[in-house]
C-alpha cells in the first residue's frame, strides 16, 4: 500500500498547477506581505526605544520622531496590507473559476455509464459547495497562511537578531505545534467529508423533490419528502456541530501549547533582568508584544490547517470527478458526405456488466433506408439506439458507418451526422428560438420556421403572445407533451443530419397531427438513414425494413408485409394493437 498523504500535500498537489499561471500575481502579493510584516515588526520596536530612550530618558525630541517615524511605518504597513489583499482576492478568484470550469466542462464529457451512477444533486454540490469550500480556502486562508509564515519567519529571524537567548526560549514552540496539528488534522479531516457527503446529499433529495413536485403532489406524499428532509437536515446539523467542535478543539490545543509560553519568557526573562540588568525594560516589553504578534499567526495556522481538513474533503470530491476518465474520443473523422450504411456487428451490450441487456445483435440499415425497431417494452431498442450515438459502447462486437467502425470516430463527427429525437424529449429553460438553434446555431430565421412548419408546431407558436420568443420553463413544462416532441421534430429537421435516429417520437400526438407529421418527416428525410423505435406499428408499416426485438435478441426482420405473412410476434403484436384500435374507434 503506498503512503497516505496528508491533507496539505493533497491540497498543493492539487492546487499548485492551478495557482501557476498566475504567478506574477502571487508575487505581487507576496511582495506587499513582505512589506506589510516588515512595517508591523518595526513598528513593535519602536516599543523598545519609546521606553528605553524616550519615556526613561526623558527625551521629548526624540519622542516626536519616534511618533513620525510611527506614522510612516502604520501608513506604508496599511496601504501594503491592502494591496496584499487586493492581490489574493485575485489570484483565488481566478483560480476558483478556473477549476470550476474545468469540473463542469469535465462532467458532461463524462461517460454516460458513470454519470448514470451519480445524483444529480451530487454534481450540483460538487460544483457549487465543494468549490465554494476551495474558494474560501484560497481567498482567505492562503492570505492567512503566507503572512502568518511570513511574520512568523520575520519576528523570529528578528527576536534572534535583537536577542538570541530570549528568541531561544520561543523555539520549542515551533514542533510542539506540529504535534498537536498531526493529532488533531485526519480527525478533523474525517469529519468534513462527512458533512460534505451529508451536504451533498441534502441538496440531491431537494433535486430530487422540485423535479418531482407533480408526482408527489399527486400521490400526496409531501409528508414523506418533508419526514425526508427533516431528516437529512438534522443528520446535517449534527454532524456540522461535531466539525464545529473538531475544529475548535483543534484551535483550543494550539492555545494550549502557547500560553505556557507566555508565562516561561516572563519567569526567565524577569528574572535576567533582576540579576543581570538585561534585557533591558524596553526590549522586555517590545519581546512581549513580539510574542503576542507570534501567537496570533500561530493561532491562524492552526485554525488554516483545520480548514484545510475541510478543504482537502472538498479537493477529494471534486477531483474524484476530475480525475475520472473523459469519453474515449477517436482519431477519424466521418465525413461530412457520409452514405448512412449502418451496421451492427455481434454486439452484446449490459448497463450493469452483469445482465446482458442486447445479445449478439448483427443488423443491416441501408443507406437511404428507415429501418424501424418494434418489440415489447424493455426488448432494448433505445439502448440499441444510443450504442450509435456512442453514449455507450458494445462490450462486445462493433458498430460501423460507411464501413467504418465508429469507435475510431471523433465523438464530433459522429455526433454531427446524427440527429436524435429521444424518448423524453428535453427542453431548456429558454425561448423556443434558442432551443431550436442548440439544434444549429446558424440557423436563419426562415430555416427556423421551415422546420417548424414541417414538424405541424408552427402555427401553434405563432399563436403564442411571444411567438419564438415563449420562454418555455424548466423542461420544457409550459408545454405539451405533444408540443414537446414536435419542438424535439423540429430541432431534428434543423439539425438536418444525415442519419435520424427517433424514439417514439409521437407517441404523444393525436392521429391527423401524428398523419401530417410523418407525411412531412419521410419527405424531408428521403434518401437519408432513419432508425426509429415506434410502439405505434401504423406508424411504421411503411418502413423499408422492421426490426423485431425481444428480451435484448433481433427475432424477427423484413417487411411489414412479409412479417405478417410469417405469422411471429410482429403479426401477434401488430394484431393486437389493430384490435385495440378498432375497440377504440367503435366507442
Ligand atoms: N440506464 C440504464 N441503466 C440500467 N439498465 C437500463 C438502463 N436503461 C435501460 N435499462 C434496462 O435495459 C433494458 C432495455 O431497455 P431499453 O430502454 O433499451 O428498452 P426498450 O425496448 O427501448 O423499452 P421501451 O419500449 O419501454 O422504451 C431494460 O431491461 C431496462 O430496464
Amino acid at each position: 500500500m503506498g503512503k497516505k498523504k496528508g491533507n496539505s500535500e493533497i491540497i498543493w498537489n492539487r492546487i499548485i498547477p492551478f495557482l501557476k499561471p498566475y504567478w506574477h500575481l502571487e508575487l505581487f502579493a507576496f511582495i506587499f506581505t513582505v512589506i506589510s510584516t516588515i512595517a508591523t515588526v518595526l513598528s513593535m520596536w519602536l516599543i523598545k526605544y519609546l521606553m528605553d530612550d524616550v519615556l526613561i530618558a526623558k527625551n521629548v525630541k526624540l519622542l516626536f520622531s519616534l511618533c513620525l517615524s510611527f506614522a510612516a511605518i502604520s501608513i506604508t504597513g496599511t496601504v501594503a496590507g491592502f494591496a496584499r489583499q487586493y492581490f489574493f482576492s485575485k489570484v483565488g478568484q481566478n483560480v476558483v473559476a478556473d477549476i470550476r470550469f474545468k469540473l463542469i466542462n469535465h462532467v458532461v464529457k463524462l461517460p454516460q455509464s458513470f454519470l448514470i451512477n451519480v445524483k444529480t444533486g451530487d454534481i450540483i454540490s460538487r460544483c457549487m459547495n465543494d468549490v465554494a469550500n476551495l474558494q474560501n480556502i484560497i481567498s482567505s486562508s492562503l492570505i492567512d497562511l503566507i503572512t502568518s509564515v511570513v511574520t512568523i519567519v520575520g519576528v523570529v529571524a528578528w527576536l534572534f537578531i535583537v536577542d538570541w537567548r530570549l528568541a531561544c526560549i520561543l523555539l520549542p514552540v515551533v514542533p510542539l505545534f506540529l504535534i498537536v496539528l498531526k493529532a488533531l488534522g485526519p480527525k478533523v479531516g474525517n469529519v468534513s467529508v462527512k458533512t460534505q457527503q451529508k451536504m451533498s446529499e441534502t441538496t440531491s433529495l431537494l433535486q430530487q423533490a422540485v423535479s418531482g413536485i407533480e408526482i408527489i403532489k399527486n400521490f400526496l406524499v409531501e409528508h414523506i419528502f418533508s419526514r425526508k428532509f427533516h431528516n437529512k437536515a438534522r443528520e446535517l446539523a449534527d454532524i456540522s456541530v461535531k466539525q464545529s467542535i473538531a475544529m475548535n478543539a483543534m484551535n483550543m490545543m494550539g492555545w494550549f501549547v502557547i500560553y505556557p509560553y507566555e508565562i516561561v519568557f516572563f519567569v526567565i526573562s524577569g528574572y535576567w533582568y533582576i540579576t543581570q540588568g538585561k534585557p533591558t525594560i524596553g526590549t522586555m516589553f517590545a519581546f512581549s508584544n513580539y510574542l503576542s504578534l507570534l501567537l496570533n499567526p500561530a493561532a491562524t495556522l492552526m485554525g488554516i490547517f483545520s480548514q484545510f481538513s475541510q478543504a482537502s474533503a472538498s479537493i477529494k470530491r471534486i477531483f474524484e470527478y476530475l480525475d475520472h476518465e473523459p469519453e474515449r474520443d477517436g482519431q477519424r473523422e466521418l465525413p461530412d458526405s457520409v452514405q448512412g450504411y449502418v451496421r451492427y456487428e455481434g454486439v452484446y451490450f449490459s448497463y450493469d456488466g452483469q445482465k446482458d441487456v442486447l445479445k449478439d445483435i448483427n443488423l443491416v440499415v441501408e443507406a437511404g433506408h428507415m429501418v424501424a425497431l418494434v418489440g415489447p417494452t424493455g426488448s432494448g431498442k433505445t439502448t440499441l439506439t444510443r450504442l450509435l450515438m456512442r453514449l455507450y459502447a458494445p462490450d462486445r462486437g462493433r458498430i460501423t458507418i460507411d464501413g467504418i467502425d465508429i469507435a475510431e470516430l471523433t465523438l464530433k463527427s459522429l455526433r454531427k451526422s446524427i440527429g436524435w429525437v429521444p424518448q423524453e424529449t428535453y427542453l431548456f429553460d429558454a425561448s423556443i428560438r434558442e432551443n431550436l438553434l442548440y439544434a444549429r446555431p446558424d440557423a436563419t430565421e426562415q430555416e427556423i420556421e421551415e422546420a417548424c412548419k414541417k414538424a405541424q408546431i408552427h402555427n401553434f407558436i405563432m399563436s403564442l403572445p411571444d411567438g419564438y420568443d415563449t420562454v418555455i420553463g424548466e423542461r420544457g413544462i409550459k408545454l405539451s407533451g405533444g408540443e414537446r416532441q414536435r419542438l424535439s421534430i423540429a430541432r431534428a429537421i434543423l439539425k438536418d443530419p444525415n442519419i435520424l435516429v427517433m424514439d417514439e417520437p409521437t407517441s404523444e400526438l393525436d392521429a391527423l397531427t401524428e398523419a401530417a407529421l410523418w407525411e412531412a418527416i419521410n419527405k424531408h428525410f428521403k434518401g437519408r438513414t432513419v432508425l426509429v423505435v415506434a410502439h405505434r406499428l401504423s406508424t411504421v408499416r411503411s418502413a423499408d425494413k422492421i426490426v423485431v426485438m425481444e428480451k435484448g435478441c433481433i427475432v424477427e426482420e423484413g417487411r411489414h408485409e412479409e412479417l405478417l405473412e410469417r405469422n411471429g410476434l410482429y403479426a401477434k403484436l401488430y394484431h393486437k394493437q389493430f384490435e385495440k384500435d378498432e375497440q377504440i374507434a367503435v366507442m
